[in-house]
């Protein structure tokens, strides 16, 4: 399905409220954002193939700014090749190509002129296990910056402290910023991974899987930050709990095979699919 920016509104304010008998729980208050709905991503025709094996399937898109935008789907069916292919991590792969167009803010993130660095820098990405660099926890938000050139101590001091912040784990690190970042419990880990994206100021974060190594209480915390930061940046989320997608995200897509088989408001898609597929899928009709 073709979502694009023009028809969000339309979409937006199509009845969501259907009642339901499935057991997901979608917040009342869930508002949509004010300052997003910019088309931050485009996907027109794109396939992207692992030798001659497409893995995913002529996806005709727009990724709307600012959004949380959650990719369900049973396993193997293209939601973190999809994911990976936005800052261009498929690369690492030799056999894996594209066909097709995906833009970034207008420009064509496969272009010969496109600057990898630059594009991951706008579009971070958070994995599935936590994943800091055996350095101080500093040395691991301070990382990014000095990459990008900021070597000013008081420059990257306060990056380090606004990254922590949003990040929220500035109360539980500040005592002990030059500790070894990999003494972190699993859960901070992961909230230092998204310290560290957004210590480069990016504009979309990419999020694969990021609760599915850690406990309840760190995975509500997560989902807490992905709260937080709604509305500050785009986000996308591959998860595998429906439950999650329908408490964190604004829109979703489900995939299935390959194929991007529905895209709507999460409200709507969850309790109103237009897709059997869909329908079978949430109802857990298969997994
Ligand atoms: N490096 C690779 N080389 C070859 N095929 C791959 C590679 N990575 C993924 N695939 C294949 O591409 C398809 C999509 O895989 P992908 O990992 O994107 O699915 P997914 O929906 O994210 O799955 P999961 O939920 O299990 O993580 C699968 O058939 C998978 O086997």
């Amino acid at each position: 399905m073709l979502m694009t920016a023009e028809s969000h509104d339309k979409s937006v304010s199509m009845r969501t409220n259907e009642s339901s008998s499935r057991d997901i729980f979608i917040p009342e208050d869930r508002k949509m954002v004010h300052g997003g709905g910019k088309a931050h991503v485009v996907a027109k025709n794109f396939s992207i193939y692992y030798g001659d094996f497409e893995a995913v399937k002529k996806v005709n898109a727009d990724i709307l700014s600012k959004y949380v935008t959650a990719i369900i789907g049973p396993s193997g069916c293209g939601k973190s090749t999809f994911l990976r292919a936005i800052n261009r991590m498929n690369d690492l792969i030799p056999a894996c190509h594209t066909s097709g167009t995906l833009m970034f803010d207008g420009d064509d993130i496969y272009g010969k002129n496109t600057d990898e660095v630059l594009l991951r820098k706008k579009i971070g990405m958070v994995f599935q296990k936590p994943n800091p660099f055996p350095k101080s926890i500093f040395d691991n938000i301070a990382y990014g910056p000095r990459l990008h050139g900021i070597n000013d101590r008081k420059t990257l001091v306060e990056i380090v402290e606004k990254s922590l912040r949003k990040a929220a784990l500035w109360d539980e690190v500040s005592d002990r910023l030059d500790k070894n970042a990999l003494g972190l419990s699993g859960g901070q880990q992961q909230r230092l991974c998204v310290a560290r994206a957004l210590a480069v100021e990016p504009e979309i974060l990419l999020l694969d899987e990021p609760t599915s190594a850690l406990d309840p209480k760190s995975t509500a915390k997560i989902e807490d930050l992905i709260e937080e930061l709604r509305g500050s940046y785009t986000i996308m989320i591959v998860t595998h709990n429906m439950q999650q997608a329908s408490r964190v995200s604004d829109y979703t897509m489900f995939f299935y095979e390959g194929v991007l088989v529905e895209y709507a408001p999460t409200k709507q898609l969850f309790t109103n699919p237009k897709d059997q597929m869909t329908e079978d899928y949430i109802t857990g009709r298969f997994s």
